[in-house]
Parts: C-alpha cells; structure tokens; sequence
C-alpha cells in the first residue's frame, strides 16, 4: 500500500489530501502538523476551516484511509510520498524583506525529513516557493542522507478557495515538475499515478522542476493583474460615466480574453496574490531583471490604491469625516463561501476608517469576533505563521469597532453601509427595513457590485458602487486617493 504523507493541515493540505484519500482507496494518507490544536480539530466535528462539501468528503474517508495526526515524524518516516503544504509567507525582517519569501517553516520540514528518513522518499512541494527552492531543498536532503534517494517535486496547487472541493475533483490541469533524470521520470510517474485515478490523462503536465515552480506564481499574477486591470478601468468609469460591469462584459466577449476573473472589487484579498507577486518581483531583482519587477509591482499598487479609494469616497461622501459616526461592515472574509481573512481588502479598509475614528459595526457569516480582534491588531504579514507563533500588538482600550450578530444588528442606527464581501444573503437582503433604521442621509458602498443601484436609489440610498456612474451627491466630492 502507497503511503502519503503531507506536512501542514492547512487550507491546501487539508482538503487536497482529503480528495486523494477519497479517490485512491488504496493509498493511505496521513496529514501532520505541529499545531496539536489544528490536529484536533481535523479530527473533531468542527473543521478548521470552512469550505463547501470539504466535511462530507472528511466524514467519508477520516479513520479509514485518511488520518490527521500530530505524530510528524513517525508518518514522514513511514511514507514513500511526502507533500509538504507548510506557510512560505513573506520576509519581515532582513535580506529581502517586505518582499522574498520566508522559507524557514520549508527549511525545518526538510531538514526534519532528512533527519528522520530510513528508505527512499519523493519529497513534493506543495507549498508555493520561489523558482529554484527545489535545489535548495534537495541540497538539504541529501546532505547526511545517509545512501537514501530523495527525489524532490513541484507539484504546485491551483485551488481556490470557496470551491477549493469542486476544484480538486475537476482541475483544469495538474502539474508535476522534475528532474529530467531516470530517478526523476520515475517519481514524476508515481505522482503522476496518483492523480490519474481521477484526473485525466491530458490535464496532468509535466515539466522540469524549474518551469513547475515558475508556473505557479505566473498563474497567480496573471490572475491578479486582470482584477488590477479591472479595477484600473473602475476608476476610469467612475470619471466618465462609463459603467465598469458593462465593460468587462462587453471584453470578456472576446473569446481571447475570456469572461471570467473580470469582477471589479474593493480589491484583491487572499493569502497569495500580494505574497506571490512580491516575491515574483524579488526573484525579478536578484536576477537584475528591474523593468519586469516593475511591471508586476503595479499589480500591487493598483490594488492598494483601490482599497484606499474606497476608503476615501466613504469619508468624502459622508461631509470629509465619520468620526464618532457608526458604519456598518458587511462582510469581512476575502471572498465569500470561506471564513478565510488572510489578507481581506476588509482589513484595509477597515484600519482606514478607523484612523477617521468611526465607529464599526461589523457583520460577517463565517468569520469569528476573535479573528477579526486578531485581524485588526496584527502587523502586516503577521499572520501567515503558524497560529501559535502569530505576534499581536495589544488591542486598544477604547474599542471601536464591534461585532453584529446579523446585517441588520449591524446596519442600525448606521449611516453609512459597506458591503466588502459578495455573500449571497446580502444579495437578498430587505433593503427597504435597513433604510429604515438608518441614519439620513443613508449611504451604502457597495465594493463587490452586488446592490441593485436603482432600486435602493427609490428606496432613498445615497449609493456608490464600485465603478459605476456616480450618485449625483457624490460628483462634486473630491475623492481621488
Ligand atoms: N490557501 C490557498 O488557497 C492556497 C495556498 N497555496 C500555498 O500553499 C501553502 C500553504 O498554504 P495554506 O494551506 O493556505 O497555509 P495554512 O497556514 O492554512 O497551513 C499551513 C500549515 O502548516 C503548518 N506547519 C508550518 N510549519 C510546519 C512544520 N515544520 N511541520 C508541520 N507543520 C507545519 C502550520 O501549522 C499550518 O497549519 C502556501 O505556500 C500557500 O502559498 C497554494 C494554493 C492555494
Ligand atoms: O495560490 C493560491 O492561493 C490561489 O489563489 C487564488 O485563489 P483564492 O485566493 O483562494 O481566491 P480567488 O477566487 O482567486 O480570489 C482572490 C481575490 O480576488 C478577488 N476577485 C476575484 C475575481 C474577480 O473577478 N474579482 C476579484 O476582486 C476575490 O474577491 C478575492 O479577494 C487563485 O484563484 C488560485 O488558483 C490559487 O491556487
């Protein structure tokens, strides 16, 4: 029998594991972790992270072939595969920070395999890395390795989250990077068996190690520069009336550019968008390659400047000030369908209200009060550690922001409304109730295009929507960040 094992119950290790464990019976899988607490709660009834049909599939196969366990090295000793999926969050401090990867949570998991190896291993790199880590990896590895073959893999991971489940059953592609050797072929085939027991022939690539790891943050910045691109145009559209939701449907008509990822937004969130293309443009800089560090550093900048300018038509919107004024937040995750916060516009957008000293009422279906406590105290990148290892500063003591048990709760006594997460119960929402127990004028934002303008404009709404043609009220404010 095939035994996997996967360093780091994450977002990515949890369920990618849980789908092999379901489609290949034969193959024991076991994911480990050095957060006792993230163990626990894989093997409890309350998840550790939310995401559709992902229970279901744990309830099928946990006890039987899928094990979640805290027992690190008694599994990497036992596997003949080994995914590693631990955090590669940015640099903080020293050479490269603000900007390189931290590899140090990758160094430890190799150097740990190495330690505790007794027979040959494919060592697989689930986790994003910079292009070349594998080389660095493998120096670890064989170095002591006392005559055993490591075979080191880039098999990057494309889910996301929110539909992390259906993207796993039904990838558009797999990819397997590495070694163009006999010893390398082999172990790309036993990967590559794994997958074939429910992916397709021709959607599993393979490539050499380089181009695998290249792959993954291309694909990621590719991505993030069409939602920068689209939110660029939202800026436009608001200057002259054009409507952004019409113009990405009228250029994702071309067939060469496609439909999807044209969704203007408050910005991009999400743990790896800003920390992929950063550490893209690092790897830009150290090979002297500025003018392409430079393009790709516009993606961030576009987003940041996205956020900011919500903020700013909030404020100037509401007379230049919302101070001591209560704003509702509606929706807090990154995306909807996840209780994920990493990296959430929310944040920003959040701090940027608060720094004009309004009051908040935040409202979200997945996300926890002690996550947004956390959320809001943590220093930028903090919070892609391990749990345990997360440093907060301590939280003010005049807290001003609050958290509402529904929309409603949240939207009292408010003037002004922020929708920051397209959750499909806002959507439906009794609007017309709302208004009602607001302040006026009442202002709702919406940052993810999903009000129906017209029709809360009836209702009295003073209604911004990112992108579209301005409110009377707000073109004479100066709003431009
Ligand atoms: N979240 C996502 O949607 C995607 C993430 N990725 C990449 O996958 C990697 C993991 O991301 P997530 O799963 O989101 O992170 P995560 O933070 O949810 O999970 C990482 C886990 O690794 C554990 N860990 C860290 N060092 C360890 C060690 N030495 N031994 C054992 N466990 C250790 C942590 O305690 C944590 O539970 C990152 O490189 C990320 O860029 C790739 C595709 C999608
Ligand atoms: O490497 C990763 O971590 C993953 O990053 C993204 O997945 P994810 O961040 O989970 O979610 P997305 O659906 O890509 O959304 C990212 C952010 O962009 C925003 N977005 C997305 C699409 C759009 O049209 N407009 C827009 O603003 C979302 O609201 C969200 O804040 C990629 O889509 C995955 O392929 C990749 O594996």
């Amino acid at each position: 029998m095939v035994k996997i094992c996967c360093i780091g119950a994450g977002y990515v290790g949890g369920p990618t594991m849980a789908i092999i464990a379901l489609k290949c019976p034969s193959v024991e899988v076991a994911v480990v972790d050095i957060s006792e607490a993230r163990i626990q709660a894989w093997n409890s009834n309350q998840l550790p992270i939310y995401e559709p049909g992902l229970e279901e599939v744990v309830k099928q196969c946990r006890g039987r072939n899928l094990f979640f366990s805290s027992a690190v090295e008694k599994h990497v000793s036992e596997a003949d595969i080994i995914f590693v999926s631990v955090n590669t969050p940015t640099k903080t401090r020293g050479l490269g920070a603000g900007k390189a990867a931290d590899l140090t949570y990758w160094e430890s998991a190799a150097r740990m395999i190495a330690d505790v190896s007794k027979s040959d291993k494919i060592v697989v790199e689930k986790s994003t890395v910079p292009v070349k880590t594998a080389e660095a990896i493998e120096k670890i590895l064989t170095h002591n390795s006392k005559g055993i073959s490591f075979q080191i893999l880039s098999n990057p991971e494309f889910l996301a989250e929110g539909t992390a489940i259906q993207d796993l059953l039904s990838p558009d592609r797999v990819l397997i990077g590495g070694r163009e050797t006999p010893g390398g072929s082999k172990a790309i085939k036993a990967l590559k068996d794994v997958y074939a027991q429910w992916v397709p022939e021709d959607r599993i690539i393979t490539t050499n190690l380089w181009s695998a790891e290249l792959s993954k943050l291309a694909a990621n910045a590719f991505l993030a520069q069409r939602i920068s691109s689209v939110n660029a145009m939202s800026a436009l559209c608001e200057a002259t009336g054009a409507d952004v939701s019409q113009v990405s449907h009228a250029v994702g008509k071309d067939t060469r550019i496609g439909p999807k990822f044209l969704n203007s937004s408050v910005g991009f969130g999400g743990s790896c968008f800003q920390k992929d293309i950063l550490n893209l443009v690092y790897i830009c800089e150290c090979n002297g390659l500025i003018e392409v560090a430079n393009y790709w550093k516009q993606v961030i900048k576009v987003n940041d400047y996205q956020k900011s300018r919500f903020v700013n038509r909030v404020v100037a919107s509401m007379f230049n000030t919302v101070s001591g004024k209560k704003i509702a937040i509606l929706g807090f995750a990154f995306k909807k369908d996840t209780g994920d916060t990493r990296e959430t516009p929310a944040i920003d957008v959040c701090k940027g209200l608060l720094g004009d000293k309004a009051r908040l009422s935040i409202y979200d279906p997945q996300v926890t009060k002690d996550q947004i406590e956390r959320d809001l105290s943590m220093s930028k990148f903090g919070w892609d550690h391990p749990v345990h290892l997360q440093l907060t500063s301590p939280a003010t003591s005049e807290q001003i922001w609050d958290v509402a048990v529904d929309a409603y709760e949240a939207a009292k006594n408010a003037h002004g409304l922020c929708i920051l997460t397209e959750w499909d119960e806002f959507r439906k929402l009794d609007y017309q109730k709302i208004f009602n127990n607001m302040r006026k004028p009442a202002f709702m934002f919406d940052g993810r295009n999903i009000v129906d303008v017209a029709k809360l404009r009836e209702i009295g709404f003073i209604v911004y929507s990112i992108g579209k043609p301005l409110d009377p009220w707000l073109k004479d404010m100066p709003a431009v960040a």
